[in-house]
């Protein structure tokens, strides 16, 4: 069995495979102020004529603002109100307001663990699968049954297995990595399929550089990015729940039955960047050096961790943004603010003309500010460079790792990082 498999069958109490239909019990059900009270009106849908309109376990939910914060519309104060007495009303206390981008706090606070089944109305939900737990988006609808059943129906995904070996060269990142993996399947190459990313090089990965490559397995249309839990994630944990003991049975079986296994070699990978207006559209950054940048945005649950801003603040010295550059730093939670103060990084990057907002989305999907305007290029550490994602349909995206981000920043144009 895959990893994915032994999750589904634990989570639906009978041997399962890819392909079989389940009603898997979750682990936990997270959703946040965009999705959020589309879910809660299901619930109440769902609901209706009931006496009790209790949601399933107030201790499995977790709900967080980011996206809008704070509130940059009325609309948006409206949806956050919405969402706080909600919360209130059923005993939610995993609740937060000015946490951070949920990818990053939901782990970040222990709530995800090894072999858990864990549903977010975001795409980007797949990003907890760095852990080894099955974690997956969800639309409002489905989270509305989540929240009023704590089940969900699936199909047990095939695994497309990432086999990925040799040392990763200086300032080439796992970013590098995800952007050339999801250049090399394209948008759909694994499309219901849970994406499982394995070999010496995903083993020498921090959490935080493993939760950039399973944030981004939506993006080559993965169910999951799954890489089994070692040492290194029963670390993380311990750091985060008291005791915790890694079960080594959340890994995949030898020979287990896999849709596809891929191998690569990374050795003499070069920085990469997804260009305008999609994620597949990979090249290495030698190809597009000296296009002129308007803006770098380093933040988003991607890239906008302690060890992200760390590689920008040591590219970036005591050097200045480029003349006629925005750099845009919006540290993915509060915890990686601080420790990114605590540093001395904020003050760097104040010093250098940055400017540094508190833990929140951003511009990553055209929220709440920091949006290109017509004609304008952005580089962003973000996951998608869709058309009009950061802003206007007439502006573009690319997508790099942190220190194609900082070397962008100095230079006013997309340069290799290596020259930095
Ligand atoms: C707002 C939300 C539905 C959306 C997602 O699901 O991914 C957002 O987080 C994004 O990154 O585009
Ligand atoms: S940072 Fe971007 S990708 Fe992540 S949840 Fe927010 S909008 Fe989505």
């Amino acid at each position: 069995m895959t990893i994915s498999e032994k999750i589904f069958s634990r989570a639906s109490g009978k041997e399962v495979k890819a392909g079989d239909f389940v009603l898997a019990n979750i682990d936990l059900a997270m959703t946040h102020d965009i999705t959020g009270p589309l879910a809660v009106d299901g619930f109440y849908e769902i609901m209706e004529g009931r006496e009790e309109k209790k949601v399933w376990d107030p201790s499995k939910i977790v709900i967080l603002f980011d996206h809008q914060v704070p509130a940059d519309s009325l609309h948006a104060a409206k949806n956050h109100i919405m969402l706080r007495e909600f919360a209130q009303e059923q005993n939610i206390l995993n609740y937060d307001v000015y946490e951070g981008v949920c990818h990053q706090v939901v782990p970040e606070k222990g709530h995800v663990k090894p072999g858990d089944l864990v549903v977010g109305s975001d795409s980007h939900t797949c990003a907890y699968g760095s852990l080894g737990a099955f974690s997956t988006g969800v639309g409002s609808t489905d989270m509305a049954a989540v929240l009023a059943s704590g089940k969900l129906w699936f199909r047990v995904p095939q695994t497309i297995r990432f086999e990925v070996e040799g040392k990763l060269p200086e300032r080439v990142y796992s970013k590098d990595l995800i952007l050339h993996l999801i250049g090399d399947v394209g948008v759909e190459g694994a499309r219901y399929m849970a994406a499982e990313y394995a070999g010496s090089t995903v083993r020498s990965l921090s959490i935080s550089e493993r939760m950039t490559m399973s944030n981004m397995a939506i993006e080559m249309g993965g169910k999951a990015g799954i890489i089994e839990p070692d040492g290194v994630t029963e670390k993380y944990l311990q750091e985060r729940i008291p005791g915790y003991k890694l079960d080594p049975e959340w890994v995949s079986d030898e020979g287990a039955d896999y849709q596809d296994i891929r191998h690569y070699d990374v050795s003499n990978l070069e920085p990469q960047l997804a260009c305008p207006h999609n994620v597949d559209n990979v090249k290495p950054v030698s190809e597009v050096e000296g296009t002129k940048v308007d803006q770098v945005f380093v933040g988003s649950c991607t890239n906008g961790r302690f060890e992200d801003l760390e590689i920008v603040a040591n590219m970036m010295g005591d050097e200045p943004v480029a003349e006629g550059v925005r750099l845009l730093v919006i540290p993915a939670s509060r915890t990686e603010y601080l420790k990114a103060l605590r540093a001395g990084y904020i003050e760097q990057f104040m010093e250098a003309g940055a400017i540094v907002e508190s833990a929140c989305c951003g511009p990553c999907m055209g929220g709440s500010f920091g949006l290109l305007g017509d004609g304008e290029v952005g580089l962003a550490t973000s996951n998608r460079n869709f058309r009009g994602r950061e802003g206007s349909a007439e502006s573009f995206v690319y997508l790099g790792s942190p220190a194609t981000a900082a070397a962008a920043a100095l230079t006013g144009e997309i340069t290799d990082p290596r020259k930095i």
